[in-house]
């Protein structure tokens, strides 16, 4: 009975992928056992057949490692190594689990990567901070995106065959770079393009174990992705313009908060250092635009946590707080609107039922479409309090909840060390009205390589008298930057009219 087709028959199509990789390997010279003979030994041996390679593998892990060969170089003595290639299965694509298994990590033959996360596992990095100088020359902000360059590089398997084991098992993985020519690019220019494919293989005639693998490696990373979303290194020119003096603050604090030799003081004196802003006004003031680009200015990773989702648990916050990288920005939005209660209230759920909300009900109802009403009952006060500032929380990083309704916080979330400055936002004054003008209007950069046609712009004096005459038939306090702007949209190019119909 012929081996190969018993696999191929019992596996999945991608089998015949593996087979193809192993007849084309170096080593189908090794001496291959008849047929027969390797399944009477399969029959007859049974589980003791699976024990000898076991046996065969704890030898290997005892001395092998020290010498560095492979374990199944002694099999392919034995002429098991065809065997153990026409029961290997499924060929599957993957990367990224391998760098954080040990045993591949101290193999011999290994890549090295550049990474943004391993800068977060500095512990002090004095003399990695670079420093961003403002536009008018008068301040300067400690800067961590540099630090990205000379960070320690993460090491993953080269390309080429490693042996690892998981849950007791031992697997191989087969790294390879193919180029493939590409003929469906745009502007039907065609093009080679470079694919790296994973094999990953097991002893078994199960696919299971692959499975289990890969299941593994899924749960690892939405472990650390689940609810949350990264975005990198926003632009920082809105807040370069930032004049008002509360953003001075909130500038000058993270500045000072982020130094190194802050970390020294809080430790010397065990305070945990976390600091947190509470942005409130009314919406489209530029709260969450404020604090993109304070990520920006001091080169920090934000996550935005949606407290709204109706999919996130307390664990899952708690989790998430938990993998949060040293120095970062956590952006926590329209925390009015998050529906938070106390657990040890007895009314609160009666009290909340008197005053729901619209997103309210599209949260119950997106529960009950999954089913899951019972067990999800969003996220509580004292969750949320404790991921914040609970043993899990990562020490170092900037926490921000904005809000349109302050008066209506829990005060618990926002006493002093939970949020240590307030900032208000207010609806546009009239130099703010004329900044926007300007910027909105301005000639764009002539270095942009821009492929459109440019929008008509008028001249510089033009321009600042259209701005000020526009600025001046705004009423202050009384329409948010974002109905401004969106006001100046509508009449895209068209400066003139813009002051022109603002007064009507
Ligand atoms: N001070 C400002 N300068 C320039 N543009 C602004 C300013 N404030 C707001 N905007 C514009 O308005 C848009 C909306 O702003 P943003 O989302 O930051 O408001 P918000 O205060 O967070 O609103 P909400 O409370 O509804 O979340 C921004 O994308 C930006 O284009």
């Amino acid at each position: 009975m012929d081996l190969g087709n018993l696999t191929q028959g019992a596996l999945p199509a991608s089998a015949a992928n593996t087979r193809h990789e192993a007849n084309n390997s170096t080593t189908s010279w090794l001496p291959h056992l008849p047929d027969d003979v390797l399944e009477t030994l399969t029959l007859l041996l049974g589980p003791q057949f699976n024990l000898l390679l076991k046996l065969l593998m704890v030898l290997y892990n005892i001395v092998g490692g020290h010498f560095g060969f492979d374990p199944t170089y002694p099999l392919s003595a034995f002429g098991f190594h065809s065997l153990a290639r026409q029961y290997f299965m499924a060929s599957i694509e993957l990367i990224k689990w391998f760098a954080s298994q040990p045993s591949l990590v101290n193999s011999r033959s290994l890549t090295a990567e550049t990474v943004s996360n391993s800068v977060w596992d500095d512990k002090d990095g004095t003399g990695l901070i670079t420093k961003r100088v403002s536009s008018d020359g008068s301040n300067a902000y400690l800067n961590f995106l540099t630090q990205k360059t000379k960070a320690a590089p993460r090491f993953t398997p080269a390309l080429g065959t490693h042996g690892f084991w998981f849950r007791g098992r031992y697997f191989r993985l087969h790294r390879k770079q193919e180029s493939l020519y590409d003929a469906n690019r745009p502007f039907g220019i065609p093009q080679y393009k470079d694919k790296e494919i994973i094999f990953l293989s097991c002893f078994g005639r199960s696919p299971e174990p692959l499975k289990e693998l890969l299941k593994h490696c899924k749960e690892q990373f939405y472990i650390t992705h689940q609810a949350k979303t990264t975005i990198r290194r926003p632009a920082p020119e809105a807040i370069r313009k930032g004049r008002r003096n509360n953003w001075q603050q909130v500038l000058s604090d993270i500045n000072e908060y982020l130094h190194p030799a802050t970390l020294r003081w809080y430790a010397n004196r065990s305070i945990p250092l976390r600091r947190g802003y509470l942005f409130y006004g009314p919406p489209g003031t530029g709260k969450t635009l404020f604090s993109f680009a304070l990520a920006g200015v001091f080169g920090l990773d934000i996550y935005v946590i949606s407290l709204l989702d109706p999919s996130l648990t307390e664990e899952d916050l708690l989790a998430l707080f938990t993998s949060l990288p040293r120095r970062c920005v956590v952006l926590l939005e329209d925390i009015d609107t998050a529906g938070l209660k106390r657990t040890d209230d007895p009314n609160a759920d009666e009290k909340s039922s008197e005053n729901w909300k619209v997103s309210d009900l599209a949260r119950e109802l997106k529960r009950h479409q999954r089913g899951d009403a019972s067990e999800n009952k969003g996220i509580s006060l004292s969750g949320l309090l404790n991921a914040i500032d609970g043993v899990a929380s990562h020490e170092g990083r900037v926490l921000i909840m904005t809000t349109n309704k302050p008066e209506t916080l829990d005060e618990a979330l926002i006493r002093p060390s939970r949020i240590d400055i307030q900032i208000g936002f207010t609806n546009a004054t009239q130099e703010q009205a004329r900044e926007l003008f300007v910027r909105m209007y301005k000639p764009d950069s002539t270095d942009d390589p821009n492929p459109f046609p440019p929008v008509p712009t008028p001249t510089a004096p033009n321009l600042n008298t259209l701005a000020e005459k526009f600025a001046r038939q705004i009423p202050p306090g009384v329409f948010s930057p974002a109905e401004l702007q969106g006001f100046m949209i509508k009449r895209k190019g068209k400066p003139k009219k813009a002051a022109d119909d603002v007064g009507r």
